[in-house]
C-alpha cells in the first residue's frame, strides 16, 4: 500500500493533480484515526489518494462514496483503487458533485464521516446538500479553507481570488454556528473539522 501511495504522489506532482499535501496530510489523517469512520462521502476524488488514505485508516468495514467530475481523472483513480486492497469498499461517482449529491440524498444514505475537497466555491452548497446525510456523531472536514492565507488575516486578497474567500469565508461562518462547532487546523492549506453539537 505504502509503495502505491508513492507511486501516486509522484504521479500528482508530476501532472498537477493537487491531492491533500503533505503538511495537511498528517492532521487529516490524524482526525480519520481518531474517528475511525465506517461509511465516508468524499467531493472531490481525483486520483483516489485521499479514499486510499482513509480506506486504510478508517474502521475495517469502512465504505466509501467519492464524487469526481473529471473523466480522465476517475480512470486514472480507478486504476490505483482497482490495484488496492480496497477495490470492493470505494466507489467512484462520475459527474458534477452537487447533482450526485442530490442524486445520494434520494437513497436515504448516511455518511458518519464526510470529506470535502472539491469545487471551493461551492463549500457551502455541499454543506447544505449533506446536511441530511449525516448519521449522529457525524465529522465533517473541508480542506483548503484557509485558501493560501486570504481567508484569516490581513493579507490583501488578488481580485482573481476574492469570490472563492468570500465563499471560503460563509463556509466556516457557516459551520461555526450552532448546531455545529467547527476548529480549523491550519496545517497545509487550512483543513476545518466540524461536529454537530448536540449529536
Ligand atoms: C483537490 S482535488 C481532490 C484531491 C483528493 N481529495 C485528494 O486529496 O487526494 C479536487 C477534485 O475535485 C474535482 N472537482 C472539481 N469540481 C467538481 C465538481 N463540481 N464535481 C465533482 N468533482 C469536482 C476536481 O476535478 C479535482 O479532481
Amino acid at each position: 500500500m505504502d509503495e502505491l501511495l508513492r507511486e501516486m504522489e509522484g504521479y500528482a506532482a508530476l501532472h498537477h493533480v493537487p491531492i491533500i499535501n503533505e503538511r495537511g496530510r498528517q492532521a487529516f489523517l490524524q482526525v480519520v484515526q481518531e474517528a475511525r469512520p465506517h461509511r465516508v462521502l468524499e467531493i472531490g476524488t481525483a486520483i483516489g489518494y485521499s479514499s486510499l488514505l482513509m480506506a486504510q485508516h478508517g474502521a475495517a468495514d469502512i465504505d466509501i462514496t467519492t464524487l469526481e467530475l473529471s473523466d480522465e481523472r476517475i480512470k486514472v483513480a480507478q486504476g490505483y483503487i482497482d490495484r488496492s486492497a480496497y477495490a470492493d469498499r470505494i466507489h467512484i461517482m462520475g459527474g458534477d458533485a452537487a447533482e450526485n449529491l442530490l442524486k445520494l440524498q434520494m437513497t436515504g444514505q448516511k455518511f458518519d464521516f464526510v470529506f470535502i475537497d472539491a469545487a471551493k466555491g461551492q463549500y457551502v452548497d455541499y454543506f447544505h446538500k449533506i446536511q441530511p446525510m449525516l448519521a449522529d456523531k457525524a465529522v465533517i472536514l473541508a480542506d483548503n479553507v484557509l485558501f493560501r492565507g486570504y481567508v484569516k488575516g490581513d493579507v490583501p486578497t488578488p481580485r482573481r481570488f476574492k469570490t472563492i474567500v468570500k465563499r471560503l469565508r460563509e463556509y466556516i461562518e457557516l459551520v461555526s454556528q450552532p448546531p455545529y462547532v467547527t476548529e480549523i487546523l491550519e496545517n497545509g492549506d487550512g483543513l476545518a473539522v466540524t461536529r454537530r453539537l448536540d449529536t
